[in-house]
């Protein structure tokens, strides 16, 4: 296996003297190629800063990001994120098939086989045929598979997934988790996914970073013991599985990890302005040249 990414020494400080904040101290990892990474870590203790990082759309005050052996120093052609929000990153005025198509512009593929890729990405998430509708007539998990299906049609070297599966019923969730692990296998995509849901760490990962309070640092790396085909019911009843969670949960809900309530109220709402604002810039960025695309 190859690394895909690397991170390494990676810190972050919101604002200078006084004001100075740590979000991010000196925080090293690898995901190899075709991994499937979760991240669990408290509300507020530093996730997005990480991600925006990681996908470069923050300079970090120390350390490094490197995907597949190329510094990142800007939001690398070959990354794609998928956000929690589907209602906001997907384009309304565009049509499901456009808005899977739409990242394929910035490749060297001409009409028709971005047409093709959009096509097969939308299939691999159980939505052939809808292409000529538009995401508002859409349920909302069908919206988030768009989003997916959009992510893969460009195949990228890492996918990054921030709570991707928080904006949906419970039921919705299991199903896309799976629909997730089998494109992911599939495709041998490298997914770096962002969870607050200690159970959906152990059943997607094949590894789970655990996070202490903030300033983010990693508390464990814990490789996942479970076989490649899982099952919502068998694999979350299985010894393995229940072993794993009640370590994360301990890592998490331990002593060391509590943060008291007030601060972890602030935090939080700070840290959703966060990641709001990153979701903001990839979006906006997007939007203008999608309603070019809408034109033509
Ligand atoms: N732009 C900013 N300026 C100053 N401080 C910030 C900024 N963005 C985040 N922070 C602070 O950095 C810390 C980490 O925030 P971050 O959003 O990365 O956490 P998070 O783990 O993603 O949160 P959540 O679990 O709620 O999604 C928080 O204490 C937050 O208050």
């Amino acid at each position: 296996m190859s690394t895909m990414l690397e991170v390494s020494d990676l810190s972050h400080r919101y604002g200078a003297g006084d004001k100075a904040h740590v979000a991010v101290n000196d925080l090293s990892f690898t995901v190899e190629a075709g991994q499937l990474a979760c991240i669990v870590g408290p509300s507020g203790c530093g996730k997005s800063t990480l991600l925006r990082a990681i996908a470069g759309l923050l300079p970090p005050t120390s350390g490094t990001v490197s995907l597949h052996g190329d510094l990142v120093t800007g939001v690398p052609d070959d990354l794609a994120v998928v956000f929690q929000d589907y209602s906001r990153s997907l384009f309304p005025w565009l049509t499901v098939a456009k808005n899977v198509e739409f990242p394929l512009r910035w490749t060297k593929l001409d009409k028709a086989s971005r047409r093709e890729r959009a096509t097969a990405a939308l299939e691999a998430v159980g939505l052939t045929g809808i292409g000529a509708k538009f995401p508002w007539q859409l349920s909302g998990g069908m919206q988030q598979r768009v989003s997916i299906a959009r992510a893969l049609a460009s195949r990228p070297a890492l996918l990054i997934m921030d709570e991707p599966f928080a904006s949906v019923d419970a039921q919705t969730r299991f199903e896309l988790e799976d629909l997730l692990r089998r494109v992911q296998r599939e495709q041998g995509t490298t997914v770096l996914l962002v969870t607050h849901d200690i159970d959906e760490s152990v059943y997607l990962g094949d590894r789970v970073l655990v996070l202490s309070k903030s300033p983010a640092s990693i508390v464990a790396d814990l490789p996942v013991p479970l076989p490649a085909e899982r099952d919502q019911i068998t694999t979350r009843e299985s010894a393995e599985f229940v072993t794993l969670r009640g370590e994360v949960a301990r890592l998490l809900h331990g002593p060391a990890s509590a943060v008291g309530a007030s601060a972890a109220s602030t935090a939080s709402a700070a840290s959703v302005a966060s990641a709001d604002e990153a979701e903001r810039d990839l979006v906006e960025s997007a939007a203008t040249a999608a309603k070019e695309e809408a034109k033509n």
